[in-house]
């Protein structure tokens, strides 16, 4: 299998499962081969989005275990790789296998001269259909739009699994301790989309373990905040932090950001989110 597989969503794990099918069916193993970088590194103008990813690199190794991939092969997505015809991909890639079935999804095409399935005769070869979900094709670029628009709740339906975004705690003002609700705030270095700004109900896993919490992704505008902060306040928890690398799991989006004319609003308003995030069942 061949692919950048960004997030690994339900389109994608429909081809993991055939291919897991496939695999047992003639004693055989699945490998993938991927890209460290988005192919579009190559095509566009650069800006640094293009770094960013749907997972974080060892959510990614993770995800593709989890699928049942034994082999996975990273190589540069580079202007070489790009100009290889299938011709020459087959000659240099695919024949060093001894491939027993090639999986592909509905849109596959490869090499430079865009070549389709019928490049791939001389092996077993198949397609799956597109894996639709409310009249949409699931796709990459829908999630992160679903992300970008803070809709988690669609974005986690396509992924098939809860979007997350692990970061390391850091410190911020010291404020969240002295109005009863301190804050972990968490600096991502992944390269990850953040969601849009507001409120979230979220899991977090901390030290291996994980616990509901209340997210806030803005600028603090009641404190006339000039940096934009991912914070998470911990229910039943009490700990210090700081260092520590968390991963934040997004539930569902709560309201958005509100600049109070009190703190004291503020905290009224934390309690019912509070208590929206405790009543969540995931
Ligand atoms: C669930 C939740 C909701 C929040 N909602 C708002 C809000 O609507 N407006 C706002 O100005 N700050 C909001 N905050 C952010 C607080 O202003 C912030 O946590 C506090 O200033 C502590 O900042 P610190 O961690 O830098 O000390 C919210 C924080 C949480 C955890
Ligand atoms: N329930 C909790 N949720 C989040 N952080 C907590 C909790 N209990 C203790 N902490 C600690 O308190 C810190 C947050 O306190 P806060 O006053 O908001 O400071 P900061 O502005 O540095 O985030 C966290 O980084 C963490 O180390």
């Amino acid at each position: 299998m061949l692919g950048y597989f960004d997030g690994l969503h339900l389109g994608h794990q429909a081809l993991f499962e055939k291919a897991r099918a496939l695999a047992s069916e003639k004693n055989a193993t699945i490998s993938v081969l991927t890209f460290p970088e988005s192919p579009t590194l190559v095509f566009k103008k650069f800006n640094t989005d293009l770094f960013k990813h749907l997972t974080s690199k060892a959510k990614r190794c993770q995800l593709f275990e989890d699928n049942g991939v034994d082999f996975l092969y990273f190589t540069d997505f580079t202007s070489h790789f790009a100009k290889l015809t299938s011709h020459d991909f087959i000659a240099n890639y695919i024949r060093h296998l001894s491939v027993a079935a090639i999986v592909v999804g509905f849109d596959y095409q490869f090499g430079s001269d865009h070549a389709g399935l019928e490049a791939l005769s001389a092996y077993e070869t198949y397609q799956i259909d597109k894996v639709i979900a409310d009249g949409q094709k699931i796709s990459s670029t829908a999630i992160r739009q679903a992300i970008l628009d803070g809709d988690v709740t669609r974005a986690n339906q396509l992924l098939g699994y809860a979007y997350e975004v692990t970061g390391i705690v850091v410190h911020g003002e010291a404020r969240g301790r002295t109005i009863g609700y301190p804050t972990a705030n968490i600096a991502s270095k992944d390269s990850q989309y953040i969601p849009a700004i507001g409120v979230y109900v979220v899991d977090i896993e901390v030290s291996g373990k994980r616990y509901r919490g209340m997210a806030s992704i803005g600028y603090n505008d009641t404190f006339g905040g000039k940096n934009k902060t991912l914070e998470v306040h911990i229910f039943d928890y009490r700990d210090e932090i700081y260092g520590e690398t968390v991963t934040v799991y997004f539930l569902q989006f709560i309201r958005g950001m509100i600049k109070f004319d009190s703190v004291a609003d503020l905290i009224t308003q934390m309690e019912s989110d509070e208590k929206t995030s405790r009543e969540f069942n995931a």
